[in-house]
């Protein structure tokens, strides 16, 4: 059967705009940021109020309830905005017990008050996510695979919408395969692209095929890599990211239990791929880029390599090696926020 194509037109100039106040330009405008000063409970807020965040769906207001079903949240179970309304970041990856350590690491770098062990599961009624809050920062699994993010965006977007976030910033922080890359190396995304190297996401709604745009802030990627640079041993490039239906066949892997195609034919396809400026391989970011583009949110997606794909399939290093792999992501992103929250010049 055919497929119909839509393209969704949303243009950035249309779309809701977020900024960053540099220290030196605030003053009067300070005083607007009561939720963060709240928070962190120190003077180092970065942000005027500007934009709340938007969802793009005329149903949702004639809704008298709206149950995040796979969070085990609510708005008439839970005070939203009491719980969220001070989320400034948000950062988002595969697993709930990465993002459990992410948030007491946070807790930790950002000098928050009470003991990081204390920081329980918001999610704890339901096994499908896990999130933890660590002052402005939230911390959120997704699962593997783009069902299992979209469905957690849905849910995440519509949260930050009922609690009146504003100014937030959404970063993937996750592990990908690395093409022509030394294991170990963080990329951030300048662009996220499907399997058949296309800058798109395409969903399929009321079986047409939905494209939506997957541009990332350039900014925001920019001030990564800067940040990069503070950090000793943290090698980082912003390349472009492929995301892939499936870790074994749809990566181009001879080791699944099935496999059609020759060694010959996998670096092909590699190859073809780092030519159109790809450095690593992964599973959710072109839905991430989407659904935060078209909801007028700035994003970041930040991958650590765990092996060079023109060297092998097989994910072999040793457990330490890839504990310290999966917190560079962690420790870059940290550094952003504790920059953007003044904490450091
Ligand atoms: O490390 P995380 O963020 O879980 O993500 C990557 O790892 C999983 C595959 O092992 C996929 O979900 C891929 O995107
Ligand atoms: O090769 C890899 C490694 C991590 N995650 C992926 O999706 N692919």
């Amino acid at each position: 059967m055919a497929k119909e194509a839509f393209r969704e037109t949303t243009k950035a100039s249309s779309l809701p705009k977020t900024e960053f106040i540099p220290k030196s330009k605030r003053s009067v405008l300070q005083t607007m940021a009561p939720i963060l000063f709240n928070t962190i409970g120190t003077d180092h807020g970065d942000y005027i109020e500007q934009e709340e965040v938007h969802v793009k769906n005329p149903h949702l207001d004639s809704m008298e309830e709206d149950i995040l079903y796979h969070f085990d949240l609510g708005t008439k179970t839970h005070n939203l905005p009491e719980m969220f309304g001070d989320i400034k970041f948000v950062c988002v990856g595969g697993s709930g017990n990465r993002m459990k350590s992410f948030a007491q690491f946070i807790h930790r770098e950002l000098g928050l008050p009470g003991d990081m062990d204390d920081i329980r599961d918001i999610c704890a009624g339901t096994d499908r996510y896990s999130m933890y809050k660590a002052g402005p920062v939230l911390s959120v699994s997704h699962g593997m695979g783009v069902p299992s993010m979209s469905i957690m965006l849905h849910e995440l977007i519509k949260l930050l919408h009922h609690a009146r976030c504003r100014d937030v910033i959404l970063f993937r922080i996750g592990t990908s395969g690395g093409v022509g890359l030394a294991p170990g190396t963080v990329v951030v995304t300048k662009q996220a692209m499907d399997s058949f190297l296309q800058p798109q996401f395409e969903q399929v709604v009321l079986g047409k095929v939905i494209v939506r745009s997957t541009d990332l802030d350039q900014g925001l990627a920019e001030e990564l890599l800067s940040c990069a640079a503070e950090i000793p041993d943290l090698p980082t490039v912003i390349g472009n990211t492929m995301c892939t239906h499936d870790f074994y066949e749809g990566q181009g892997r001879l080791d699944g239990a099935l496999c059609s195609f020759s060694t010959e034919e996998k670096l092909e396809y590699l190859h073809r791929a780092y030519d159109a400026g790809v450095r690593n391989i992964e599973m959710e970011s072109t839905v991430f880029a989407a659904m935060c583009h078209a909801c007028g949110l700035k994003a970041a997606v930040v991958c650590v390599t765990l092996l060079n794909r023109f060297e092998g399939d097989q994910i072999n290093s040793p457990h330490r090696v890839m504990l310290d792999y999966q917190q560079r992501p962690q420790l870059l992103v940290s550094h952003l926020i504790k920059k953007r929250l003044g904490l450091i010049q």
